[in-house]
């Protein structure tokens, strides 16, 4: 089959995130692990972008004049913030009902993002190009991994970056990841995440790799409970960060 013939798009996930799109902006609701993540990982985009693009990450708009494509990018969690750092932000969701519920928050809080509902391959197909992609907690639901990859990868300007986060394939995420925030501590639906779906840095690694891009920052993030507070650390094996560059 060719790559005009795949899909990404497996869509007993997209299914499972629709059928919950009235909760995303609900703190306390199925998607409190997004907004508990929030901080750490909007932080670390303003500094490495601000690093990359030769920013003061400090200024009043440290991403303006970036055009952001945030893939997969659900009820706008992490695309409003970003476009009030002052980037120019494509959020893009293939679930009509996500993208409904993003762009009546953004309207409701007079955010201006750029919503549509499409797939990474449609907008790639279209030509679109970015300075930032942001590929966050999307690629342990996708349909094929490589194809998402490559996709996104390709729809980065030289020079450009592509933050990636997600949960690594191990026996330490699967009781934590899993088993203990599913079953235990009840702060994910049962089923959210499949231990065979989840991804490993190296199988993200290779197609960055064969388009261009390099990995330049890699991080875990965990939770610390004393803190109820989600932080980077040199522990890869749970939820991590992976930063990419494409060559000028
Ligand atoms: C866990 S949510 C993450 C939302 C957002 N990126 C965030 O971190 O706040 C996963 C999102 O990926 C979307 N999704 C699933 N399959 C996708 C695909 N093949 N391409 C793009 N988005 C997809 C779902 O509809 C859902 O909104």
């Amino acid at each position: 089959m060719t790559d005009a013939a795949k899909t990404t798009i497996d869509q007993s996930e997209v299914d499972r995130f629709s059928a919950m799109a009235a909760e995303w902006w609900d703190p306390a609701g199925k998607f409190k692990p997004l907004h508990k993540f929030n901080p750490v990982r909007l932080t670390y985009i303003r500094d490495r972008v601000a690093e990359n693009f030769g920013r003061d990450p400090k200024a009043h708009l440290p991403l303006s004049g970036l055009r952001i494509l945030d893939i997969g990018c659900g009820g706008g969690l992490l695309a409003e913030p970003v476009a009030r750092m002052g980037a120019a932000v494509v959020g893009a969701d293939p679930s009509e009902k996500n993208i409904g519920i993003a762009s009546t928050h953004a309207d409701e809080t007079g955010t201006s993002v750029d919503y549509r509902a499409v797939t990474a391959e449609q907008l790639a197909e279209a030509g679109e190009l970015f300075d930032v992609v942001l590929n966050m907690e999307v690629v342990e639901h996708v349909a094929d991994v490589d194809l998402f990859m490559r996709t996104c990868a390709s729809m980065v300007k030289p020079g450009g970056l592509m933050f990636v986060a997600t949960i690594n394939r191990t026996m330490k995420a699967r009781a934590l990841a899993i088993f203990a925030a599913e079953n235990i501590l009840r702060w994910l639906p049962r089923g959210t995440h499949q231990y065979e779906k989840l991804v490993r840095p190296d199988e993200l690694e290779t197609p960055l790799s064969a388009s261009g891009m390099s990995i330049v920052h890699r991080t875990g993030v965990f939770f610390n409970p004393l803190q109820d507070r989600w932080n980077l650390s040199p522990d890869m094996d749970v939820n991590y960060m992976l930063l990419a560059k494409k060559a000028e």
